[in-house]
């Protein structure tokens, strides 16, 4: 697994790679994102690029004019005067209607881009991308560049255009006036140009290697605010040590950020420095001219204006190209996300219902290639109708199982076949429309009680009496009906309106775990229910009751349940038992309770003597 999306100096990461397509996506994507916004504001920057330049000429002509001492031909003067000034107010206007017109374009480009990335995100059916560092490194510089790159693009691509106006018009006046002052603007202008490039390289590099140290900044930051976590950070007195790794975080990023803007800094001021010595020369050599009569005052007033518009117009460039290529080198980043493929291959067959069983053959999995095998060649069947109970010690690899099963991974090795087919030629989202499933690390949603289950079926959320029938068979509707609002409280005391006067509450372990399950049933026409430790948080009285109701339920239905209290499971048509990654026992409670030295029957003496309060069997050692 990589752990860095990373693209130092001369790399052939995806992003690199993909960096000519960015430039281009970048200024189509504003179009895409705003078409008519984009096409004024590019109008009117033309429009603004150009008016300084007539201005200049017109203000040539006006002093030319006022040279002539006494042939001055007034009127003229005055509509010169008059359309300066007319230009003028003009050019203020079109940069206020640029002004706006960019902060619409780049709001919809920022839109645009997260509503692409996000969707994009939706599309990943496995895990893996979400477990990889790399992937959200890359999603941080992907979301980093939606904020400024299309943006950063446009205004280059607006700066060169206003420039190439100004350009082409300075240009020639200062060809006409001194020829070696458009050579040395020129050679100054690419020197920069070339110099910024390089920064802007080192800066996205800079981003690139700090992004990690960023994203560990993050979390530590989220931690050290979230309620959940602030219990622990309290008794165990966490608060300096995560506070202290997350000062250190950013101060690493901070570093390398810094050496970056001093050496920007330096560099600009050197080429600052620069220019102003050359229209310093320029200047000087001018007036010289000036005084020996080749050039008149308007020559010199219109040679000041031109090498000052033509240097404005390269530092403009010059500034925005930097901006530009870091902004590329991001956008890079985005296309790559967009590019990545799903980490599951695509199966499309239709899900049928299921009529026989759903089989594990010899089923192989491990989370990393060179990490331990976690299921070592796993059989088994879950005939439909019927109950299987999985146990097995800490790590076995149960909910492994079960993910597979989800098809959030896909095994190594072996199959997973529902009704005879393998589970990858079929439709992932069919396939999960079939099952309902609580985790043993089930969510706990900022939302609604209501909503809290709701989202078990989307497409019902709003159905009331769905997500309250739902809720009673997992024991929990009184609870729901006598919150302040009922099942309309926000199960929340952080995300609440601030208009909302009752507040939110927050649910007790138990209660989570009921709202979890009631939110797994809510599927009604699943055929398969998954439950893993669907009641580990739940007091005697309630467990007994969600399990009485819960086997009603199960009735007639395949459902296979993970429990390490094995009274749960007493009664599941087959309990299968996995160890060290295989299946060691399985059979029904009395069979497995009749196994000399069976796995099974020591563990449920073991836990049936902690109730009766006798020592029980001895506990053998892991070999493990
Ligand atoms: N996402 C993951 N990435 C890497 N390793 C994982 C991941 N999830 C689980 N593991 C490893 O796989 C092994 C099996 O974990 P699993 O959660 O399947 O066990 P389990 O039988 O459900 O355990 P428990 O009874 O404690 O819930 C463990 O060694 C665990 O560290």
């Amino acid at each position: 697994m990589s752990t860095s999306a990373g693209t130092g100096e001369g790399d052939t990461s995806p992003a690199a790679r993909l960096r000519p397509r960015a430039a281009k996506v970048a200024l189509t994507l504003q179009f895409r994102a705003a078409p008519v916004g984009a096409t004024l504001m590019f109008a009117a920057t033309v429009a603004v690029g150009v008016l300084p330049a007539a201005a200049a000429w017109l203000t040539k002509l006006l002093f030319d004019e006022l040279a002539r001492g006494d042939h001055i031909d007034k009127g003229r003067v005055v509509a010169l005067a008059v359309a300066v000034a007319g230009i003028g107010a003009v050019a203020t206007v079109l940069v206020q209607l640029t002004g706006y017109l960019n902060e619409l374009v780049r709001r919809r480009l920022v839109a645009t881009v997260e509503r692409d990335l996000f969707a994009k995100v939706d599309e990943f059916r496995g895990l893996r991308r979400f477990e990889d560092p790399a992937f959200h490194d890359r999603l941080r510089l992907a979301q980093q560049a939606s904020q400024d790159a299309p943006h950063n693009i446009t205004m280059f691509t607006q700066e060169v255009l206003r420039s190439v106006a100004s350009l082409g018009a300075f240009v020639g006046v200062l060809f006409a006036v001194w020829p070696p002052m458009v050579g040395l603007l020129l050679l100054c202008g690419g020197a920069a140009l070339l110099a910024r490039l390089s920064m802007a390289r080192r800066q996205v590099a800079v981003w690139e290697m700090t992004s990690g140290r960023q994203r560990r900044r993050l979390f530590y930051r989220s931690l050290l605010i979230d309620p959940r976590a602030a219990k622990e950070i309290r008794l165990f007195g966490l608060g300096g040590f995560l506070h202290a790794r997350l000062v250190r975080a950013l101060a690493d990023a901070t570093d390398a950020e810094l050496a970056v803007a001093r050496r920007t800094a330096l560099v600009q001021s050197g080429f600052a420095a620069l220019n102003a010595l050359v229209a310093g020369l320029g200047m000087v050599v001018v007036v010289i001219g000036a005084a020996d009569g080749r050039f008149g005052v308007g020559d010199v007033t219109l040679f000041v204006a031109a090498s000052a518009g033509v240097q404005g117009a390269f530092t403009g460039v010059v500034m925005q190209a930097g901006l530009a290529a870091s902004g590329v080198r991001l956008l890079g980043h985005y296309l790559a996300l967009m590019d990545t493929p799903d980490d599951l291959p695509g199966g499309a067959d239709p899900v049928p219902a299921l009529r026989d069983r759903i089989e594990f053959r010899d089923v192989w999995f491990r989370y990393d290639a060179d990490g331990p095998w976690v299921l070592r060649g796993v059989d088994l069947v879950v005939p439909a109708g019927h109950t299987i109970g999985l146990v097995g010690r800490n790590g076995a690899g149960k909910s492994t199982l079960i993910k597979l099963l989800c098809r959030f991974y896909d095994p190594e090795r072996g199959t997973i076949r529902w009704d005879g087919v393998d589970i990858r030629t079929m439709s992932v989202v069919e396939l999960r429309r079939r099952v309902g499933a609580t985790f043993q690390d089930y969510m706990a949603y900022d939302l609604t009680a209501a909503e809290n289950i709701g989202v078990g079926d989307v497409a019902h959320r709003e159905d009331r009496a769905r997500v309250r029938e739902s809720a009673n068979l997992a024991g929990i509707d009184a609870d729901l009906a006598r919150l302040p609002d009922g099942y309309d409280t926000q199960l929340s005391r952080v995300h609440r309106d601030e208009d909302d006067a009752r507040g939110g509450v927050t649910l007790s372990g138990g209660q989570w775990q009921r709202v979890a399950l009631a939110r797994s049933l809510m599927r009604r026409d699943t055929d398969l229910l998954i439950l893993d430790e669907p009641s580990a948080g739940l007091d005697p009285e309630a467990e007994h009751r969600v399990h009485r109701t819960l086997r009603r339920h199960r009735r007639g239905r395949t459902s296979l349940l993970v429990s390490h209290r094995l009274g749960a499971l007493r009664d599941a048509d087959t309990i299968a038992v996995l160890d060290n990654g295989r299946i060691v026992e399985s059979g029904r409670h009395d069979e497995l309770m009749a196994l000399p030295d069976g796995h099974y029957a020591r563990l449920f003496a073991l836990q049936a003597a902690g109730y009766a309060g006798h020592a029980g069997p001895t506990i053998v050692e892991e070999t493990r």
